[in-house]
């Protein structure tokens, strides 16, 4: 018989340095439950969310809303900024405002950023763009279109060779206009995954959670390896991954339930979304 110590979680990482902190000092092999680990861009780990090819993973907030009746959230996990991100970029040849009128390309890579600038440009700069979906290759982007939209490390490594585009992040943005935080990946397991290996799940999330501390403790190990594997300067990944947050509390609860409410009434999501998170059973278990 199959127990569940023998069976496999497969989870999802985030192939982009924003989520480091929480993946950096989880180490797979140091679990007692057997952990896969694929590694990819959001849009791919979303569908593979979504056709229950994993069963945990960090992921588009958004693709959590469209798959939230197979989903829990896991506690106190996102990737999320109150103010501006510096990796979630549009960049145009016109200012704003004009740009919005024009072509917009946006990455495939992405679920939460291209509904945010949806929901950006329809509500609040009452812009009527064309949008287009691409590779992010910000070059080709532009021959294309009057903007383009990236996220992760493709915006990042753009926004250091900017060669005079306008840029408007969009965590900014969405600051200006609300006063709310934005979050833009949270960490998912799949609720017959939850119900069927609740010793596993347990033993994930408290390794994601000791990683994110361990990280917030001293962020040079990550700083490092950015700067090696990137590029860019130590002075920049600080800033980065100091200004990014990592849990998901009220302030992060309420600006995610905002942006949901908004991509309902503008039809992006079918339905109301209410957020749930799991919770771990296993230790009252153990006592009763
Ligand atoms: C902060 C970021 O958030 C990312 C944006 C996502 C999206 O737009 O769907 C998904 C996961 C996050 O890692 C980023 O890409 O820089």
């Amino acid at each position: 018989m199959e127990t569940e110590i023998s069976r496999t979680t497969r989870v999802g990482k985030i192939k982009y340095t924003n989520a480091w902190p929480v993946f950096h000092y989880f180490h797979p092999e140091q679990l007692q439950y057997s952990v896969e680990m694929v590694t990819e861009v959001p849009a791919l780990l979303n569908r593979r969310m979504l056709e229950g090819g994993l069963e945990v993973s960090a992921m588009s907030s958004f693709a959590y809303a469209q798959g939230s009746d197979h989903f829990m959230l896991l506690p106190d996990l996102s990737v999320s900024a109150d103010g501006p991100v510096k990796s979630i970029l549009l960049f145009s040849r016109e200012p704003l405002e004009k740009a919005v009128n024009g072509t917009i390309a946006l990455t495939n890579t992405s679920a939460t950023s291209v509904n945010l600038l949806k929901i950006l440009v329809e509500k609040y700069l009452q812009g009527k763009p064309e949008y287009f979906t691409c590779e992010p290759d910000l070059t080709e982007m532009m021959q294309h279109a009057d903007a383009g939209l990236l996220i992760g490390d493709h915006a990042i490594k753009a926004s250091w060779e900017n060669e005079g585009y306008y840029v408007t992040d969009l965590g900014q943005l969405w600051k200006n206009w609300t006063g709310f935080s934005m979050t833009f990946a949270v960490w998912a397991v799949r609720r017959e995954a939850a119900a069927s290996a609740p010793e596993a799940i347990s033993e994930i999330v408290q390794a994601f959670q000791s990683s994110k501390e361990r990280s917030r403790s001293n962020l040079t190990p990550l700083i490092n390896q950015a700067v090696r594997e990137i590029g860019g300067s130590e002075h920049y990944w600080h800033g980065y991954f100091s200004n990014l947050c990592y849990d998901f509390g009220m302030r992060q609860q309420q600006g995610l339930e905002l942006y949901f409410n908004y991509a309902h009434e503008l039809g992006l999501l079918e339905h109301e979304i209410k957020l749930q998170i799991w919770s771990d059973n296993t230790l009252t278990r153990v006592k009763e």
